[in-house]
């Protein structure tokens, strides 16, 4: 388990990060957002041990129980091989330009997890191929510029998951990535995730990719936490306004908002769980002035998550009675 108390980091005069309370429990999966600089990078990266040379870290990040903060820069890399992997939005830079990929994920599982030197070349085949590498013996032999950019990503993946970590630190990994390879990515990281069971701290821009990987999001604005939950709660009740903002933003809001505007009425958060069938009139609780108006809608799209109906109704207005 992950857990963050009170940890502070300054670069210079700059307070970059105030974290009171931050926990990801074993095998769970966290997605990260937040606005450009709210300090998503630097929060993963005070977990991997990679901040700055000249940042100023106080606090407790602990890792199973083990205190993080205040450890040596050699403990650190050797916790950062074994019990956290981390990828990163660009595994060009994260690659060596120079070595063939084989080679590279031997290093990492010949550094990492002490497999004997006879059966590093057979590991390091057999990761290539649990992150889904077509042909990993050629694969194997070729230098990262002879992959396409979803290859490289899944080469990185298999280095960092080289010595089954107990929490994969993931920055963007998709974002550089088209739509149909980054479905793939998100696929591999989900089914890492569950058959190691595998803690992910996933950063990302896009609601769609939290929804698609985590089972709980947290939210960050200026440094801080401000917000934080399973991720179906939080998005449909947000309460800070750069969730309230990211929300509204997303594709299935975009239309309600349209919908809305076309009722004449303003935009506001409708609180989506009810007991519905496609097609079948609901009444539900609205806020106002939905509600005061006692109207009521008719279900457009509905969602089955986990056996429940939740919806996010579309409104149309032709489906209105009072
Ligand atoms: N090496 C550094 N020295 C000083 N300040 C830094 C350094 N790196 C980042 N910062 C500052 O720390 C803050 C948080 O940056 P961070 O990269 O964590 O943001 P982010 O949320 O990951 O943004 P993005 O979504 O754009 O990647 C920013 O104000 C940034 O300017």
């Amino acid at each position: 388990m992950l857990e963050i108390h009170d940890l502070s980091v300054t670069i210079g005069p700059h307070r970059i990060l105030g974290i009171e309370e931050f926990q990801i429990l074993p095998g769970r999966r966290m997605g990260l957002v937040g606005e450009s600089g709210s300090g998503k990078t630097m929060m993963a990266t005070s977990i991997a041990g990679l901040l700055p040379a000249d940042s100023v870290v106080r606090g407790s990040i602990r890792l199973d129980g083990r205190e993080l903060v205040g450890m040596s820069d050699r403990q650190r890399a050797k916790v950062r091989g074994s019990e956290i992997g981390m990828i990163f939005q660009d595994p060009l830079k994260a690659l060596n330009p120079v070595m063939r990929i084989g080679r590279q994920v031997a290093e990492a599982v010949r550094i990492r997890s002490g497999v004997a030197r006879r059966d590093v070349r057979g590991r390091a085949l057999e990761l290539l191929e649990q992150v889904h590498l077509p042909d990993p013996e050629a694969l194997a032999r070729r230098y990262p510029h002879q992959l396409s950019g979803g290859q490289r990503q899944r080469a990185l993946i298999a280095m960092a998951i080289a010595r089954r970590p107990r929490l994969l630190v993931a920055d963007e990994p998709t974002t550089a990535l088209d739509v149909t390879v980054q479905k793939g990515i998100l696929e591999l990281l989900l089914e890492l995730s569950r058959r190691h069971d595998m803690a992910l701290l996933f950063i990302t821009h896009d609601l769609g990719v939290v929804r698609a990987v985590s089972d709980r999001i947290a939210v960050m604005y200026g440094g801080q936490l401000v917000e934080s939950g399973p991720v179906e709660r939080v998005l449909r009740l947000p309460h800070h306004r750069y969730t309230e903002a990211l929300v509204a933003a997303s594709p299935t809001r975009r239309r309600l908002k349209e919908s809305t505007a076309l009722l004449g009425v303003p935009f506001t958060t409708i609180p989506g769980t009810v007991p519905a069938r496609r097609g079948i009139p609901v009444r539900m609780h609205l806020p106002e002035p939905l509600h005061t108006r006692g109207r009521g809608v008719r279900v457009r799209a509905c969602g089955n998550r986990r056996g429940r109906r939740s919806l996010v109704p579309v409104l149309e207005s032709g489906d209105l009675w009072s």
